[in-house]
């Protein structure tokens, strides 16, 4: 079974002056324990649809089903990572990923028990009692990702998640999103800008174009895991990728003609 269906959804948001089509009827699907990027240029409605698959906004029409079921409201099934990690300045780091389990049936042992373990997981046991602000942003978002896996969601939903760090400390966590992904066999939709983290994240990459958005390429990325960026196999999805938006050879510019 599909662990999410998206099935030919139309969004636009209307203001007082005008109706803007966000998107035209979107459909693909994602299975248990994929990977898939949603990549695409500024605008063209990737939060939106992210959005819509979190059961945060509304569709005009189409279905989007999770596990097998409508998608109308949000769920626990499926969790939200975003780029600024959204984490409560004034609880420690303990208790950020010890709120996330409040509304499961865990007694306060096994609701503690199961935040260390998932800050075990992600490298932080030692930071339990520190707060958000004595850590590094990378630190933080380990903190987030832990939170987010700690309710063992069927889904996770990425908003651009490592777009704020450096390049190393994105690589290193992409590496641990991965490394806990294939124990927990988590699903993960990612949103991101960054050609190299869907290519090397990803199972598959769906191209969006805009005005409306709509996902007119898939690329199944058939690269073997672990993924090294310096390969022959990871720079020929990448190149492939870079011609979808034609960055590749751009057309020179003509500055005179005599
Ligand atoms: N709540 C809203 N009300 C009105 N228009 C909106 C709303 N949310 C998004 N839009 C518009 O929908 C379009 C798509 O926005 P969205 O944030 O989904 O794009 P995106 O592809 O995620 O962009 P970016 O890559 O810049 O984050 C944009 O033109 C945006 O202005």
């Amino acid at each position: 079974m599909d662990a999410v269906r998206v099935e030919h959804v139309w969004k636009s948001f209307s203001s007082r002056e005008k109706n803007q089509p966000v998107l035209a009827d979107v459909s693909f699907q994602v299975k248990k324990g994929e990977i898939v990027s949603i990549l695409g240029q500024s605008g063209c409605g990737k939060s939106t649809l992210l959005n819509m698959i979190g059961g945060f906004e509304r569709l005009d029409s189409g279905r989007i089903e999770c596990g097998g079921t409508a998608v109308e409201r949000p769920s626990r099934k499926c969790v939200m990572l975003f780029q600024h990690y959204g984490l409560l300045p004034w609880r420690s780091v303990l208790k950020n990923v010890e709120l996330a389990l409040e509304e499961l049936p865990l007694s306060p042992a096994e609701r503690r028990e199961r935040a260390v373990e998932y800050l075990r997981l992600v490298g932080l046991e030692d930071r339990l009692e520190m707060f958000p602000h004595q850590l590094s942003g990378g630190m933080q978002q380990r903190v987030a990702i832990a939170r987010a896996l700690s309710i063992q969601p069927e889904l996770i939903l990425m908003d651009e998640p490592f777009a704020a760090l450096d390049t190393f400390t994105r690589y290193h966590l992409q590496n641990e999103l991965l490394r806990i992904q294939s124990r927990e066999q988590t699903t993960i939709i990612l949103v991101t800008h960054d050609i190299d983290e869907a290519v090397y994240l990803s199972d598959r990459v769906l191209i969006m174009g805009a005005g409306p958005g709509r996902i007119h390429r898939e690329i199944r990325i058939r690269a073997s895991r672990p993924r090294d960026r310096g390969h022959d196999e990871f720079q020929y999805f990448r190149k492939l990728i870079l011609e979808e938006f034609s960055f590749n050879n751009p057309l020179p510019t003509v500055e005179f003609s005599i």
